[in-house]
């Protein structure tokens, strides 16, 4: 049974597959203090939040069986994601479920901006008739300018020109291809300030676009120009805005969001010209229904060990690359675990090489894969599928990986090198058709391994008697032979042996074997 604890308020109808589900057991409570949230994560398997929840490295260290945070939304930025992945948690989010809601806030916003409704509504409900004041302007031949030309500003592009506005867009990924397909022109982030009548932002709220709109970046737009943020604040710096609409440079601004949230009693809000509302962007029926549904599928896909759709600390694989791929994963794992266990040395680079039908997929899960299985020798079960990658940088360890062409008659081959800083080992694998998965080559040595169970990996001179000496030791020690498999170069030159046995060896067995004549090394390990 899965422990779900739900720290935000959710819709329930779209939570319904979570709470039907009967591997799962959902706990629900918005209101939880920071002693309370802290006891009730100690024992679950996920967390679902909105934005509220702040997702500190303090709560998911006091997680130690947490899996899972999925943000019922697009910002991760509540969540700590470089602590969610040294723990090897996966964070996953909703992205697609709030476009539509937050591009149509966005127009609302933009509307009002641009006619004073919020101000000349407040002044009617104050019983006072005021039509001078509040005259506005046209949204008809203005030019919006976009920063963040995603989902959220694509939508908000093609409203805005239902209204007949131009519309000019930055974003780093926005070519003029893309632009002309969107019907919208590509600038960059100068011309985009200077051509804006209302500015209006959706990026995500990262180090580079932290106060991308400053005092700097305002001095560029045309005097009277209005800014909207329904994105994140802290994109717009705050202190700027101010000081512009205060001295007259830009005529008003929207807001949804803010620096620090909730936002009460906020110089911004005491101004005349700034609208707002609380971070209502996503706050629409269809919005929270889908977000719920969305993160609430991924999470339980997550803890069932299916594909994930929408991964933010792990790349996105779509579900038909998993498909091709899933057949492989224990392969890879077994292949980097075996490798390691018979390395010797401070691992340095892991090269993995794929052919034959793995040459035109998208193989980075298998190498992440391969990465956990060699790692496990070192780290233990705290390496994962999402840690993988980052364990290895952190310990400076270099991954490659290739495509190759030779597939040595096999349909599909993985091939994993290892250097350490004293060796260079190299094994490969091939899924049989129908028999499942073999270990096709130690080193240079061609041989045929089921790589699961007991195994025990003997280096040795091919010299008659070797093998029956072995067989003998491993009987005195009442050690079953389950399979052996031997692989020479060359007549009477260097060899291996290797063998799967029913049980594992015991230390002063393997010690005996080392003993034995024309033995020259012995490794047991455990797949
Ligand atoms: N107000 C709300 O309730 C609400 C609801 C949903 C989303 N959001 C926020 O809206 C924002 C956009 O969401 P989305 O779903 O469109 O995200 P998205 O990922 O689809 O789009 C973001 C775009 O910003 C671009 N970008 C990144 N850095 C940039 C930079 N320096 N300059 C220009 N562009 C840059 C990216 O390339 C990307 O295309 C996010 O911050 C999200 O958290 C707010
Ligand atoms: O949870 C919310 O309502 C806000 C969501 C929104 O800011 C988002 O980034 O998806």
């Amino acid at each position: 049974m899965y422990r779900v604890l739900i720290s935000d308020p959710l819709s329930e109808d779209g939570i319904k597959p979570l709470l039907e589900a009967s591997d799962v057991e959902a706990v629900m409570d918005a209101s939880l203090s920071h002693e309370e949230l802290l006891k009730e994560i100690s024992t679950s398997d996920a967390l679902i939040v909105r934005s509220q929840t702040q997702v500190t490295r303090e709560l998911i260290e006091h997680a130690p069986q947490l899996k899972v945070i999925g943000r019922a939304g697009v910002g991760v930025d509540n969540i700590d994601l470089d602590a969610a992945t040294d723990h090897g948690v996966v964070v996953v989010n909703a992205p697609d479920g709030n476009t539509i809601s937050t591009a149509e806030h966005t127009m609302a916003m933009l509307m009002s901006l641009a006619r004073n409704i919020p101000q000349a509504y407040h002044q009617l409900k104050q019983n006072r008739w005021e039509r001078k004041k509040f005259v506005g302007v046209e949204l008809k031949n203005k030019t919006l300018g976009i920063v963040g030309f995603g989902r959220i500003g694509n939508e908000v592009a093609q409203r805005a020109k239902g209204h007949r506005m131009k519309v000019i867009a930055f974003d780093p990924f926005l070519t003029e291809e893309k632009a002309n397909k969107a019907g919208v022109q590509h600038g960059t982030l100068e011309e985009v300030l200077q051509q804006a009548d209302f500015l209006t932002v959706h990026t995500p709220l990262i180090e580079k676009t932290k106060h991308l709109i400053n005092k700097e970046t305002i001095q560029l737009m045309k005097p009277g120009a209005r800014i909207l943020n329904c994105a994140r604040g802290g994109i717009v710096e705050e202190d700027a805005l101010y000081e512009a609409i205060e001295n007259g440079k830009i005529a008003g601004a929207a807001l949804d969001v803010f620096e620090e949230e909730p936002a009460i009693d906020h110089p911004l809000l005491s101004l005349e010209e700034v609208i707002a509302t609380p971070h209502l962007g996503a706050s629409t029926v269809e919005a929270q229904e889908n977000v719920a549904t969305d993160v609430s599928l991924d999470v339980m896909d997550v803890l069932r060990g299916g594909a994930v759709k929408h991964p933010v600390n792990m790349p996105s694989v779509s579900s038909e690359v998993m498909e091709q791929l899933a057949p492989y994963f224990t392969l890879a794992e077994k292949l980097g675990s075996f490798l390691s266990n018979v390395t010797d040395g401070a691992l340095e680079k892991v090269n993995v090489y794929y052919s034959g039908d793995l040459l035109d997929v998208d193989t980075t899960p298998l190498t992440r894969i391969s990465v956990k299985g060699i790692l496990k020798r070192y780290i233990g079960e705290r390496v994962n599928d999402v840690n993988a990658y980052k364990t290895a940088s952190d310990k400076g360890i270099v991954i490659n990986e290739q495509k190759s062409t030779s597939t040595k008659g096999f349909t599909n081959l993985v091939t994993i090198e290892i250097e350490t800083d004293q060796e260079k080992r190299t094994i490969s694998g091939t899924l049989l058709n129908g028999l499942g998965a073999r270990i096709v080559k130690l080193d240079e040595y061609s041989i045929d391994v089921v790589p699961e169970g007991h195994l025990i990996v003997i280096h040795h001179k091919d010299q008659p008697g070797a093998i029956g000496r072995v067989g003998s030791l491993l009987a005195e020690h009442h050690v079953n032979i389950a399979t052996m498999q031997v692989g020479r170069t060359n007549q009477g030159g260097e060899a291996v042996m290797v063998l799967t046995v029913d049980k594992a060896v015991e230390e002063d067995c393997q010690e005996q074997l080392g003993g034995v004549a024309d033995i020259q090394q012995v490794q047991c390990l455990t797949l």
